[in-house]
């Protein structure tokens, strides 16, 4: 049986289970889902300040992690904060929400959309989009602009804005696909595409699966090149926690 280490990288405990609850509705019958989030950090993740923080508790779980054997890691957060790193601590795959969402959504539709919470996060996806090599497949991206932890607060508006804004994507942007922009827009996906008959993937069940068939096909996190173990040094103070051995 696979078991897989779902990380929120923020602390938000009703994000946690959300994520999780995602995770677990994509996982193949037999597959073990472990949400975590880190013990300390940021509530919810809305620039790059809030990611450099989120970076070093996601390093922590990945640790944790590979300490406890697991198959493979899903950074569920739309900026994928700290992935190269975790890569290079980590021994089996590391899969980032944005990653696995965008890659899904080039399989299926010439061109995608974004939706996700804050303006000011926009720049994080951009900057994605360009390291990934899919800028040119992204037709729009769009903010609702609410806080992050709207999704979570039970009154259904950052909900019922999502979908707004889905539908607005797919009427203006000539976009075959969108992708969710957060991990707490998760749970959303599946009656979106059903409503809107386009499809609308969530990162969440996307990495889920990728880690599912890289641990099928006998692949995990590549130690020969630039992500080989870190090189050996002595870590001070809080980070001696993170060595990587
Ligand atoms: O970038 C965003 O808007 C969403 C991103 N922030 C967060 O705390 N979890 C996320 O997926």
């Amino acid at each position: 049986a696979v078991c897989i280490q779902v990380i929120n990288p923020n602390t938000d405990p009703g994000m946690t289970e959300t994520i999780g609850a995602a995770a677990r509705a994509a996982a193949a019958p037999g597959t073990e889902i472990l949400a975590v989030c880190p013990a300390e950090g940021v509530p919810s993740i809305e620039g790059h300040f809030d990611e450099a923080v989120a970076a070093i508790g996601v390093l922590e779980q990945i640790k944790a992690g590979r300490e406890r054997g697991v198959d493979g890691h899903v950074i569920a957060c739309f900026g994928d904060p700290g992935l190269l790193a975790a890569r290079e601590l980590a021994q089996a795959p590391v899969i980032g929400i944005a990653e696995a969402a965008m890659h899904m959504a080039t399989l299926v539709a010439t061109r995608f959309s974004i939706v996700t919470t804050l303006p000011r996060t926009l720049i994080i996806a951009r900057h994605l989009l360009r390291q990934y090599g899919f800028s040119e497949h992204c037709a729009a991206l769009h903010a609702i602009d609410l806080p992050v932890l709207a999704l979570e607060d039970g009154s259904g508006r950052a909900q019922h804005m999502v979908r707004e804004r889905c539908i607005q994507a797919m009427r203006q942007d000539g976009c075959g696909a969108i992708v969710l922009g957060c991990g707490g827009m998760a749970s959303l996906a599946r009656e979106l595409t059903q409503e809107l008959r386009m499809p609308v993937i969530d990162g969440v069940g996307a990495a889920v699966k990728m880690v599912e068939s890289l641990a099928a096909l006998g692949l995990s996190t590549s130690k020969y090149g630039d992500l080989a173990w870190p090189e050996r040094k002595a870590l001070s103070g809080k980070f001696q926690s993170l060595h990587p051995c």
